[in-house]
């Protein structure tokens, strides 16, 4: 079953292309990466795929929906966690976590998540007070409370310490294994050949390349993940210089 079908999706702000043409599927129980440069159009697609910005033009369909006519029923099929978004900075963990199960039809236990995702130390602390390692997590805890069928994830594991990533891989390859559809925005490409099924990188606006990390190392010629992405992000660039 197709989750999620982009078709020649355009946005612009202030007539400045952001993304230019964007056409994808994700499949059921795929992981799928979304990686590029800084500015690349990787934010405003996904936002786009949980309704929070609506297209200028092209098609998105979640889940059978249209996210930026349907976002209250998508949200409860969808969980979303994505760059610097805040909570109120005196809002406990273990509060947050109440108040976004009770949000869901069918949520997962939360004080299950709250031992699952390592915050059962952390269960009173205020939002305010935590690291940015913290944040992220409880975060994380959140878009998933809800046991969604899909989860877009964007910039998952930024800030982590080294033992917090592999052990947020960990969390998410249990999620792969539970048939959870993802989509993962990153940085790391490490991370993206670890998790991910199949990778589009993104350069100006559209996606340059999509596929397995094995098969843009073949069509690069090269030998992994990050030099395939740094072949095809610098063709894009030079094809802009021109
Ligand atoms: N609200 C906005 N108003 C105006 N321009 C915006 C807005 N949001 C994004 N942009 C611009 O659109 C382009 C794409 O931004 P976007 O955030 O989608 O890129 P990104 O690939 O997620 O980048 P990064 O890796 O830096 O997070 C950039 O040039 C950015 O400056």
């Amino acid at each position: 079953m197709t989750v999620i079908e982009v078709t020649e999706l355009r946005k612009a702000y202030h007539g400045t292309p952001a993304v230019d043409g964007v056409s994808f599927t994700v499949e059921q129980g795929e992981t799928f990466g979304v990686v590029g440069h800084n500015g690349a159009g990787k934010t405003t697609t996904v936002e786009c795929l949980i309704g929070l910005r609506r297209p200028d033009s092209g098609t998105v369909r979640v889940l059978g929906m249209e996210p930026a006519r349907q976002r209250r029923a998508l949200a409860q099929r969808v969980g979303a966690q994505l760059q610097e978004s805040e909570l109120p900075a005196r809002l406990k963990v273990a509060e947050a976590l109440r108040l976004y199960a009770a949000f869901y039809r069918e949520p997962d236990d939360w004080r299950a998540v709250l031992q699952r995702w390592g915050l059962g130390p952390i269960r009173g602390k205020s939002f305010g007070d935590l690291s940015g390692g913290q944040k992220q997590r409880l975060q994380l805890a959140l878009a998933l409370v809800g046991r969604p069928e899909l989860v877009v994830l964007d910039e998952l594991t930024t800030g982590l310490d080294p033992v917090a990533r592999r052990e947020t891989w960990a969390l998410i390859g249990g999620l792969k294994a539970a048939g959870t559809t993802a989509v993962l925005v990153t940085h790391y490409m490490e991370e993206a050949e670890a998790l991910c099924d199949r990778v589009a990188v993104f350069a100006r606006g559209r996606i340059a390349a999509v596929g397995t990390p094995r098969e843009l190392a073949e069509r690069t010629g090269t030998g992994s993940l990050e030099q395939a992405y740094l072949a095809l992000v610098e063709s894009a660039m030079r094809e802009e210089a021109r």
